[in-house]
């Protein structure tokens, strides 16, 4: 059985336990903790494969906090970036969080900078009250390579439930993607040290 960890990251108030509640739950539940980390647990079938998915969901993260961001990076297969349509310092934040994730997977992840990653605008329901258009949603997630989408998590499951399982998939392939590398460079590393060892020898028969 696969294992899929994922991490949502985002403002605070930015609807991100909303969100993820809709999807495992498909309720909508008014007010959530919001000082705690929160590891959630859910066994899932995508395309017939069973997986245990595991979320990530930590404190907020505000535009100057850095080191927050550090242990969900270097953990999560995949991240659910969070801001609110109807606030524009949320989606700076979520920009920042986008480059700062970029930043530590080149880092500690070998430069493995192409991790799954998808860009939520919630509270769609409040566009009378939008700072954040959909085209700058969306451009902010092409220049980062994102999977993009605006939701409400108060008033809709399905498009949380279909960007999940779009992010869950990618993961996946990613997953598979970065397997067969391995275990292609490994099996070359080791013809290489055939080679190497009897080779030699032969040569000198
Ligand atoms: N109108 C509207 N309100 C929402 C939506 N999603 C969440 N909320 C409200 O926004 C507030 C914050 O939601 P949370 O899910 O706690 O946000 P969070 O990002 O987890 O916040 P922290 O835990 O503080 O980081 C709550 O009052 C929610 O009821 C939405 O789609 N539409």
């Amino acid at each position: 059985m696969n294992d899929v960890k994922l991490a949502l990251l985002g403002s605070e108030g930015a609807g991100k336990s909303a969100v993820l509640v809709r999807f495992l739950t498909k309720r909508f539940i008014g007010e959530y903790a919001s000082n705690t980390n929160s590891l959630y647990q859910k066994r899932l079938s995508i395309d017939g494969r069973q997986l245990n998915l595991e979320v990530f969901d930590p404190c907020s993260q505000n535009v100057e906090s850095r080191c927050i961001l550090e242990e969900p990076v270097d953990w999560a297969d995949g991240f659910v970036v969070v801001y609110t349509i109807s606030d524009r310092m949320s989606f700076l934040n979520a920009q920042n969080i986008l480059q700062q994730i970029r930043e530590s997977r080149r880092e500690t992840c070998k430069g493995d900078m192409d991790v799954p990653i998808c860009l939520v605008g919630n509270k769609q329901d409040l566009c009378h009250s939008r700072q954040v258009s959909e085209e700058e949603g969306r451009s902010l997630a092409l220049e980062h390579k994102c999977v993009f989408q605006e939701v409400s998590a108060a008033e809709n499951y399905l498009d949380i439930a279909n960007l999940f399982t779009r992010l869950i998939r990618h993961v996946m392939e990613h997953m598979k993607h970065r397997f067969e590398r391995r275990r292609y460079s490994g099996s070359k590393s080791m013809a290489k040290l055939i080679n190497n060892v009897f080779g030699k020898r032969r040569k000198s028969v």
